[in-house]
This record gives C-alpha cells, sequence and structure tokens, in this order.
C-alpha cells in the first residue's frame, strides 16, 4: 500500500477502470456509439469537413481492408453503411484507434448535452480531486478516449461538473499508452520533472511504461476490472481506490 508520506506535483489519471467503471464505457457509451453512428454520419457526410477528415483517417486503419473485403467491394469503395459498419466492427474489437476515438467523442456530445448519458466516475473520485487540488496538486488525465471526449465524460458526470478540478488532457496523439515514449512527452508537456508525477491505472503494461519514463505509477483494481495474474502483479503497487492518496502532497 502506498504510504501517506507520498509526494507528487501532478496525478495523472487513466478514465477507463480507473475513475469510472469499463462497465459504464462498454455497456453504455461504446452502444451508444454503435446506434448513433449512422445518423451522425449522414447528417455531416457533405456539409462537414471535420469528418471528411475523420472518414479518410478510418480508410488508412489497417483493419479497413480486413474489413471490406469481409463484404465483397473494394477498399477505395465508401459510403456512410460502409464507413458505420467499419467503425461499429472497430468498436466491437475495442481498437484504440485515434479517428475512432475522435469520432465517438463527437457522438457522445449529443449525448451528454441532451442529458441521455452522464458519465460515471467511482464514489471516491469527486473527494479525491478536491482534495489533491486543495493541497495544490495538478490533475491530468490521459486516455485512449479523445480530449474532447475526456472533458465530456468529467463536466456531465453523476457528481456533477468535475471538469472544473482538471488542468490538462492527453489522448493518443501524444502516443500510445503502452509506450515509454508518450510519458516523457506528457511531463514534457507538462513542463514538470517525471519523479514529480503520479500516473494512476488499470493496465500493467501502461503503469510500467509510465515507470521507466521515470514516472510513478500505482494500479487500480476497481470493481468490475479484470483480474490479475500474479505476473501482472508483480512489480506494481495495487489499490482499490483512491481514498489512501487522499493525503499526497507537494514535494518541500
Ligand atoms: C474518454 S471516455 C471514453 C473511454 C474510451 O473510449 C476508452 O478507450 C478508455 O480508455 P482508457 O485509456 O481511459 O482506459
Ligand atoms: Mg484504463
Amino acid at each position: 500500500m502506498p504510504s501517506t508520506d507520498r509526494v507528487a506535483k501532478v496525478v495523472l489519471v487513466d478514465i477507463e477502470g480507473t475513475t469510472t467503471s469499463i462497465s459504464f464505457v462498454h455497456d453504455v457509451l461504446f452502444p451508444y456509439a454503435k446506434n448513433n453512428v449512422k445518423k451522425f454520419l449522414a447528417e455531416g457526410w457533405e456539409s462537414s469537413s471535420e469528418i471528411k477528415q475523420i472518414v479518410q483517417e478510418l480508410q488508412q486503419v489497417p483493419q479497413y481492408v480486413e474489413y471490406t473485403s469481409t463484404l465483397r467491394v473494394p477498399p477505395t469503395e465508401m459510403d456512410v453503411q460502409i464507413i458505420a459498419g467499419f467503425v461499429r466492427y472497430l468498436i466491437d474489437k475495442d481498437l484504440k484507434v485515434t479517428p475512432l476515438k475522435t469520432l465517438q467523442g463527437l457522438i457522445w456530445q449529443q449525448g451528454y448535452e441532451t442529458g441521455e448519458l452522464r458519465g460515471h466516475v467511482f464514489e471516491d473520485v469527486p473527494g479525491a480531486f478536491a482534495a489533491w487540488r486543495e493541497a495544490g496538486l495538478r490533475i491530468a488525465v490521459y486516455s485512449s478516449g479523445s480530449v474532447a471526449a475526456q472533458k465530456l465524460i468529467f463536466k456531465y458526470s453523476i457528481a456533477g461538473d468535475l471538469l472544473t478540478h482538471l488542468s490538462a488532457h492527453f489522448d493518443t496523439h501524444v502516443g500510445h499508452k503502452q509506450e515509454t515514449q508518450s510519458y516523457v512527452n506528457i511531463a514534457k508537456s507538462l513542463g514538470e520533472d517525471p519523479r514529480n508525477i503520479l500516473f494512476l491505472t488499470d493496465i500493467p503494461g501502461e503503469a510500467t511504461a509510465a515507470r521507466a519514463a521515470g514516472l510513478q505509477a500505482i494500479m487500480l483494481q476497481r470493481p468490475g476490472n479484470a483480474p490479475l495474474t500474479d505476473d501482472q502483479k508483480s512489480g506494481q503497487e495495487l489499490i482499490a481506490d483512491f481514498s489512501s492518496l487522499h493525503s499526497l502532497e507537494l514535494p518541500e
């Protein structure tokens, strides 16, 4: 267990499996995107340069050729139906590819703004955010979900607007979450010595990559997270929630 005299200047939080249940992402957000993608694409297909850009990037995803071959159409062919089908295919495979994540964020925006979606956060999250800020720490987010999607989940959370606590957001534009260089980039962007950043995540490969960049890292074992094998636990610091981290302090 972490000691109460742990110090940091920035707490960098993952979302799915750390601040938020995996079930909310997989059983609420992903189905919402799958159900609404065709309508969303159809509305902006002709007029939106943002959608055109996303569609172009989706066609560059290596799995696009594989997907279109199952439909027996050439990969050069595209219409709303094909792209919406491909998006659903990527969501089912839970592939964390950047244009998919950008598109999901745009679709979810409508759901949050109409009140159909409210971001799940575990009970201890609002108190921890408040305590860290009170102690003078910054809170940043690093998720495979797009920056726009991160802002929505916290702005429209079940515990009210938590976005006000957050001072920086990073998504896969900074690099993938199991690559050490991503954490080097984040520390640089935050202007912080990596040793002063505490990363909280549910994925062993992410914690290991962050530690290799010099960050502190602790793993969350939240309800609904996949059980860890002994190998995955080895060398990791594990906590069940943020309660033992409420007394985090700035270094002297
Ligand atoms: C930003 S909310 C949507 C979460 C999401 O799409 C996702 O892939 C979560 O991955 P994480 O890196 O937060 O585990
Ligand atoms: Mg996660």
